[in-house]
């Protein structure tokens, strides 16, 4: 069996609802198989981040040396990288096993407010991470940290994008969940054409890990060797069930559901 295989470089979320967690569960829900490099280890709930506690290089380093070296990921992701010599550590592998479907999630703060980036880190990633991506997918602020002005119209968002597609991403995926209005529209630039993706935007505060499940999605979709405006069309959909039926877990900032997606194609299917 010809199974796809994606790897996703994090950080470990002890309440299960981002990070590694959220991109493992979401492989699998896509039948993706998921490998993984832990770049650091959170103790986090749905109420914020009580701890943060960065692996060395070298443990970074040799995990994805050891799935490289069996495992060939056909997509691989990053999340968390926490900072500049994680964000080099990982460079230098990615190019070092020529992976090139590779999806930055240019992770910086939690949603609660805690620094899963150190501040110095962003140069770093410009430098290092930008230029190696396949697709980048930061969220309005961190898009507005990458290129230096705010972001608050729908020019600005493509002036924006394609800031960063000059840094060197291949695709540039702007997301528009902390924007307001009644739509979720996120932004595809592939250098010539801007596409929207837009969903409506769902009222609750359940919408812990939703960048990460979103980039995770567009990977696995990369795995199966989908074309990028199709990665990010399921990624779309997939967000936007997990985040309509979320489970009411954790008394804060709950996660969303990554079953949604496949229950409802299921559901679907039997009534066709
Ligand atoms: N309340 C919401 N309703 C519908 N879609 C949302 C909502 N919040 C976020 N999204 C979508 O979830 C995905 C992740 O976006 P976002 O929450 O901005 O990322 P991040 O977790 O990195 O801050 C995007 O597709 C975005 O449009
Ligand atoms: C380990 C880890 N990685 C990433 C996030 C970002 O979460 P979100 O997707 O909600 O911005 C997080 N809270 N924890």
């Amino acid at each position: 069996m010809d199974v796809a295989k994606a790897l996703t470089i994090a950080g470990s979320d002890s309440g299960g609802g981002a990070g590694i967690q959220a991109d493992l569960k979401t492989f699998q829900e896509l039948d993706v198989f998921g490998t993984s490099a832990l770049t650091a280890v959170t103790a986090q709930n749905t109420l914020g981040v009580q701890g943060v506690y960065p692996l060395s290089v070298d443990a970074v380093k040799e995990q994805i040396q050891s799935v490289g070296t069996d495992i060939a990921p056909g997509a691989l992701k990053t999340g968390m990288l926490f900072s500049s010599e994680i964000i080099r550590t990982v460079s230098d592998m990615i190019q070092e096993f020529q992976w090139e479907k590779l999806v930055v999630d240019p992770v910086m703060i939690a949603k609660g407010g805690s620094a899963l980036l150190q501040k110095e880190a962003i140069k770093c990633l410009k430098k290092n991470l930008i230029p190696l991506a396949y697709c980048i997918t930061p969220n309005l602020p961190e898009a507005e940290e990458i290129v230096g002005f705010s972001i608050t119209n729908r020019e600005q968002q493509e002036l924006a994008a394609q800031s960063i597609y000059k840094m060197g991403a291949k695709h540039v995926v702007i997301k528009g969940g902390h924007g307001d209005g009644e739509q979720a529209t996120d932004l595809l630039y592939d250098g010539e054409d801007f596409h929207f993706f837009t969903a409506s935007r769902i009222q609750t505060k359940h919408t812990h890990g939703t960048g990460c499940t979103y980039s995770a999605a567009i990977t696995a979709e990369l795995a199966k060797g989908r074309p990028i405006y199709d990665a990010v069309s399921t990624a779309k959909s997939f967000i936007q069930d997990a985040i309509e039926n979320q489970l009411g877990i954790g008394a804060g900032h709950g996660p969303t559901n990554h079953w949604a997606y496949q229950k409802r194609k299921a559901n679907q299917q039997i009534s066709f």
